[in-house]
Order: structure tokens, then C-alpha cells, then sequence
């Protein structure tokens, strides 16, 4: 724990002093290891920021902006390349400090963020609106953003379009769209637009009508399967930089790997994978509607959350909370002058 932390609430006076306006200023466009060192040497924190560890933001600090190239040669190198998704501000600060290499804005997000009953209704917009707060909070992983169901399959000249306003409002680096031979030639425009895509097959949600559920026909058909292999090979020749297979049995999903000179990254298709991505509501045991048979849950952090909000909740009730320190303390003489003042005017209350 750093000196800083200890300093608590006695510093309130001081930060109203300085002003919340400059303290957010100096929060904002320092680096975090400086603000350490300044905390130190000061001896007061803004507000109830604490600062990050030393070690970790240190390491933001010196690491390098994850780019396609980075990707690329750790797929040389046989690196698995991780990959987490996140939806706000928050979130991507998480994905960002945990070292990841690539985040997806998934479209997942309108099932954990939003809690609608699938993906197929979030919006162009509404993306755009989460993408635009993931961007402030990760600096260092590659951006890709969902394309939400009926942005892009009509035809490659809305797809373009669309992929573009990622890039143009909502600072993504690459987009990603479900589908395999049938997108390869939106794939191809996007592409020669100059933006990275990530293809995504095998469960593909956005087609939930026509799936009829939750499951990926390559799991029950060695037709279906082989079907994926054709896929991700005009997914490949049309351009991706990578590919998304969602749960796929593991031979599939490995055998796909061996054929592609590029990565693939594997959701519930094994340790054959390039890489692997998961849902972050998934594996922090946030989301509770369902657990994906290949979701690993990391922690229970609804537990924590529900704690700490009942906790809060009783405390207010019995008085226990705001103690003496969670409130702003005034000079005595002007404390004693204000009681004079009320009492002075003490005729605001009505005779009935
Ligand atoms: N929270 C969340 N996590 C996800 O991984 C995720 C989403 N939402 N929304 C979009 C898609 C939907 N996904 C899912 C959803 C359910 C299963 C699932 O539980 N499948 C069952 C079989 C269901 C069936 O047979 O109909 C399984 O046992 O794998 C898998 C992937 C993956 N994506
Ligand atoms: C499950 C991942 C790959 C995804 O597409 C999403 O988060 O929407």
C-alpha cells in the first residue's frame, strides 16, 4: 500500500481548497506514475482517488500500443493472443490493466449491458455509444468493435459505411461481422477501405432465428464442420486479420488453426486456438441469465457487489453510515455564525 492511501479524509479541506476542476485536470492529462510521486510529496489525495498500484502502472506506463503488426508476429511466435470484451469505461480500464492483448466491443453487450433477450436488436448507434467510452478507458489493447446484426449484410456498400463510422466516431481499430463464404466479398470492401476485420463463424447469435437456439450446427455434423474449414479459408483470402470460431469442437477448431496462416481465436473451440476470448460478465460472474458451457468463471464478483450494496443499504437505515468523515467540516466561528444567522431569520416555518 502506498503512503498515499493512508493520508484519508483528512485531506478534504485541502482538495476543495484547490479545486475540483484543477484536481481533475491534473488527473487526466498526468501519466499515473507521476501522480504517485505527487501524491507523496504532497500528502493529500483528490477526492477519494486512490492511486493505482506502483508495479501495474508502472507497466501501463512502459507498455506498447498493442497494433495488427504486434498480433502478427505473436502468431509467429505462437503466443497465445488473449482477448477480453468490454462495454464501458470501466470495464476497459480493467481489460486494459489486465494486460490483454486485443478488446472486443462485442454486441454480447445487449445481453450484460443491456439486458435485452439477444444480440439481434442492439443498435449502430447504441455500439457506437459504448465503443466511444471503451476507447477512453483502454489505451493499450487492440480496439474491435461488433457490427450489430443488419449493419452490414444487405450489401458491402452499407457495410463500409458502417465499419467506417467505428473508426471515424467511436476510435475502434477494426470491426468484426459473423459470417463465413457468404461475407467474404463485404469482407473484401471493408478491407480495401482500409479496415481491419475479424471474421467470426461457427456459432454465429446474430442468426438466432435461424439457428433456433444457442448451438452451433459444426458440433452435431461432420458436413457442417467441414463446411467451417471453407469458411475461415475465404474468411483468410478475403482479408481478415483474424477469426473468431465460436463454439466449435476442438479437432474443428485446431484442424481450422493448422490450415489458416492466420490467427484464430477461439471461444468454446479448445486450447487449439490462436488465441481465446471470453465474455468479461461471463467470467466475472456478473451476468446471470446463463453460464456458457465454455465460460470460466474467474470470480463471483455479483456476490461482492451484492454485499456491499446491502451493507450500504442497512447502514443507512441503522445510521451507521455517513460517519463524521464522509462530511465536510467547517471553521467553528463560521459554523457559530451561521447558527446565529438561521436563528436570526427563524420564521420560515408556517403556523397552521
Ligand atoms: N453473456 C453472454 N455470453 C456469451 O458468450 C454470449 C452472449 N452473452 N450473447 C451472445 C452470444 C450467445 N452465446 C451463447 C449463449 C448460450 C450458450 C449456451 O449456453 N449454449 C448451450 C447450448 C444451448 C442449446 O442447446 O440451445 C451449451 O451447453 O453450450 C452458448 C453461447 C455466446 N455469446
Ligand atoms: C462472444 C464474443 C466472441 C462476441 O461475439 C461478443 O461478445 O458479442
Amino acid at each position: 500500500m502506498s503512503a498515499a492511501t493512508h493520508l484519508g479524509h483528512r485531506a478534504h479541506s485541502s482538495i476543495l481548497a484547490r479545486g475540483f476542476a484543477t484536481a481533475l485536470a491534473r488527473h487526466v492529462s498526468r501519466p499515473m506514475v507521476a501522480q504517485s510521486i505527487v501524491y507523496r510529496q504532497q500528502q493529500w489525495r483528490w477526492m477519494s482517488a486512490r492511486p493505482a498500484d506502483d508495479a501495474a502502472s508502472h507497466h501501463q506506463h512502459t507498455r506498447k500500443k498493442v497494433t495488427l503488426q504486434t498480433l502478427a508476429a505473436m502468431h509467429r511466435r505462437k503466443e497465445p493472443i488473449t482477448m477480453i470484451t468490454a462495454h464501458d469505461y470501466p470495464s476497459a480500464m480493467f481489460v486494459d490493466r489486465a494486460g490483454a492483448d486485443t478488446l472486443l466491443v462485442g454486441d454480447s453487450l445487449a445481453m450484460v449491458a443491456l439486458g435485452l433477450p439477444s444480440t439481434v436488436s442492439v443498435t449502430m448507434d447504441e455500439m457506437l455509444h459504448h465503443c466511444r467510452a471503451v476507447a477512453r478507458g483502454a489505451k493499450h489493447p487492440f480496439l474491435v468493435a461488433d457490427m450489430p446484426f443488419g449493419s452490414y449484410e444487405a450489401d458491402p456498400k452499407l457495410a463500409v459505411a458502417n465499419a467506417a463510422r467505428f473508426i471515424k466516431e467511436a476510435n475502434m481499430e477494426a470491426v468484426k461481422l459473423e459470417g463465413g463464404m457468404d461475407m467474404a466479398d463485404t469482407v473484401r470492401s471493408i478491407v480495401k477501405a482500409g479496415i481491419p476485420v475479424l471474421g467470426h463463424i461457427g456459432l454465429t447469435p446474430q442468426r438466432l432465428a435461424m439457428l433456433g437456439g444457442f448451438r452451433c450446427k459444426a458440433s452435431l455434423q461432420a458436413r457442417c464442420a467441414k463446411l467451417l474449414v471453407d469458411d475461415a479459408l475465404a474468411l483468410q483470402d478475403a482479408g481478415c486479420f483474424a477469426v473468431v470460431l465460436e463454439a466449435v469442437p476442438a479437432p474443428v477448431a485446431t484442424a481450422i488453426t493448422e490450415r489458416l496462416s492466420i490467427p484464430t481465436i477461439g471461444i468454446g473451440a479448445g486450447a487449439g486456438c490462436s488465441g481465446q476470448v471470453l465474455v468479461q460478465q461471463d467470467m466475472l460472474g456478473i451476468f446471470d441469465r446463463f453460464v456458457p458451457k465454455f465460460c470460466k468463471q474467474y470470480a463471483n464478483v455479483s456476490q461482492v457487489s451484492l454485499a456491499a450494496l446491502r451493507e450500504y443499504c442497512q447502514e443507512v437505515k441503522s445510521g451507521a453510515f455517513p460517519a463524521t468523515e464522509h462530511t465536510y467540516p467547517m471553521p467553528a466561528d463560521e459554523e457559530a455564525k451561521f447558527q446565529a444567522l438561521v436563528s436570526d431569520s427563524a420564521t420560515g416555518k408556517k403556523d397552521d
